[in-house]
């Protein structure tokens, strides 16, 4: 089963149409890219996904519940549905072993050992374990945000969405955030949507990428037909032009 499905969904913001007739399968394991120009729906898709945006039409299948009906239980979505944003979000007052350890221990009653033992991995996965004390102001953007991975790594996701992880970042701390994401692309069995401008790590790791614009999906190819070959639209070629020659 797949485990992202959308099925002519429609989402609106009052009277704007955000989202167009959506149909989008995303596999288990594949790691798919959403690029577009500003504007285009790329931050309003990613976040339906995990249920911060409702959608008004269609249907949403995400790890096989409908996230347009409205019985759904999105707690039981977000269990299973991590998300990385632009800004890390991480909890100020907290060290950062606690801002990893916190979720686990209260949605999931995780073992005190055996979350700290689980959250010193991933510190250390992410290059961070001698931070493990500090707080979140006392890092850099680049460890926060791999801080903010780590934590969303410790919910054991089957999903994970990263909205434009690397925008808010000084041009110098960018690789070592796209290494953890590459890290979690090649080795793990983990569905990633990740919305981003970064090209490199599009035809790196992913899967497939999608070329979104006014809310539509204009281009839905592999990463090989999309770098090596030449997308069939027409704005997603310009776009693509664009972004690789500045
Ligand atoms: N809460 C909201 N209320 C009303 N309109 C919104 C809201 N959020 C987004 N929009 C509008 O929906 C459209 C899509 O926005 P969205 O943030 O999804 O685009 P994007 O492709 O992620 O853009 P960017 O690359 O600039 O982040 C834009 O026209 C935006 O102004």
């Amino acid at each position: 089963m797949a485990m992202i499905e959308f099925d002519d969904v429609q989402k609106y913001y009052g009277d704007f149409h955000a989202l167009k007739d959506i149909n989008l399968k995303i596999e288990d394991g594949e790691t798919v890219v959403l690029i577009g120009p500003s504007g285009s729906g790329k931050s309003t898709l990613i976040r339906t996904v995990n249920g911060l945006e409702p959608v008004q039409d269609g249907r949403l299948i995400v790890n096989g519940q409908d996230l347009a009906n409205n019985k759904t239980d999105i707690n039981r979505i977000r269990k299973n549905v991590g998300m990385v944003f632009q800004h890390f979000n991480l909890y100020a007052n907290k060290t950062i072993l606690e801002n990893i350890m916190l979720a686990p221990r209260i949605v999931l009653k995780r073992d005190e050992a055996e979350n700290k033992k689980f959250a010193m991995e991933l510190l250390d996965r992410v290059g961070l374990a001698d931070q493990a004390a500090k707080y979140p102001a006392q890092l850099s953007g680049g460890q926060q945000q791999r801080i903010a991975i780590a934590r969303s790594l410790a919910m054991k996701p089957k999903c994970l969405l990263f909205d434009e992880p690397t925008s808010a970042l000084d041009p110098e701390m960018i690789d070592d955030v796209l290494n953890v994401m590459k890290d979690i692309a090649r080795d793990s069995k983990m569905t990633m949507l990740v919305v981003t401008h970064e090209m490199g790590f599009a035809r790196e790791v992913a899967d497939r990428v999608i070329f979104m614009a006014d809310g539509q999906i204009l281009e839905d190819d592999s990463s090989d037909t999309f770098f090596n070959g030449e997308p069939s639209n027409e704005r997603a070629r310009q776009f693509l032009g664009k972004i690789i020659t500045h």
